[in-house]
């Protein structure tokens, strides 16, 4: 998929498919070095982090295992609500394990601060961050994050896992929509 196939939805490309595989390139040997000789274990937060973590841990040198929780805070709107629920749950028990989260997006930090200390009451060994994008205007928790991909202004985006009501998740960029699409 193109931005011909977008027609008039998107307003523009943020981030390349390009940008992106040479960013993800850059954290999986930091995590390499980070985590070498170690167990990691890595969490992707369905939906948005699908494909992060697909291409995050192919990019990876180190064996690793991967385990998924699936926590909802957006539906189907372009705020935050806030208030998360877990629509699936870990299926590792990770007392004592070294556990990294990936995430495609931090934008009010609301749903990683929340993941973060539900996770910790686990009683990992070490619990790190790994995220696609973060919107530092748009923060409303300090979170300590170890692996930022890409500082992006306070905007709505869509791609690469990341969705407008449920759509747009397919495609291999990260870009804006036009305002008529989303209302505005
Ligand atoms: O920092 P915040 O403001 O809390 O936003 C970040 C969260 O929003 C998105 O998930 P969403 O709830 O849209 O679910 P999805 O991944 O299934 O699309 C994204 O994947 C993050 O988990
Ligand atoms: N699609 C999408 N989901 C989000 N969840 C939190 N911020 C965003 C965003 O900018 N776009």
């Amino acid at each position: 998929m193109d931005e011909k196939d977008m027609g008039t939805d998107l307003e523009k490309v943020l981030i390349t498919k390009e940008e992106i595989d040479a960013k993800l390139a850059e954290l999986a040997a930091r995590i390499d070095r980070d985590y070498a000789g170690k167990d990691l274990l890595i969490v992707g937060v369905l939906k948005g982090a699908v494909m992060v973590m697909a291409d995050l841990a192919r990019a990876l040198g180190s064996h690793v295992t991967m385990d998924w929780m699936a926590v909802s805070s957006y539906g189907a709107g372009t705020k935050s609500s806030g208030v998360v629920r877990i629509l699936k749950d870990l299926d590792t028990d990770i007392a004592g394990r070294d556990v990294l989260i990936v995430e495609d997006i931090i934008d009010s930090g609301l749903t990683l601060s929340w993941l973060l200390s539900n996770l910790r009451s686990r009683r990992p060994a070490s619990l790190n961050v790994c995220t696609l994008l973060r919107k530092p205007e748009a923060a409303k928790v300090d979170i300590d994050v170890a692996y930022v991909g890409f500082d992006i202004p306070n905007e709505f985006v869509v791609g690469y896992g990341l969705d407008f009501a449920e759509k747009y998740r397919n495609l291999p960029f990260v870009g804006t929509l036009a305002p008529h699409v989303y209302g505005g």
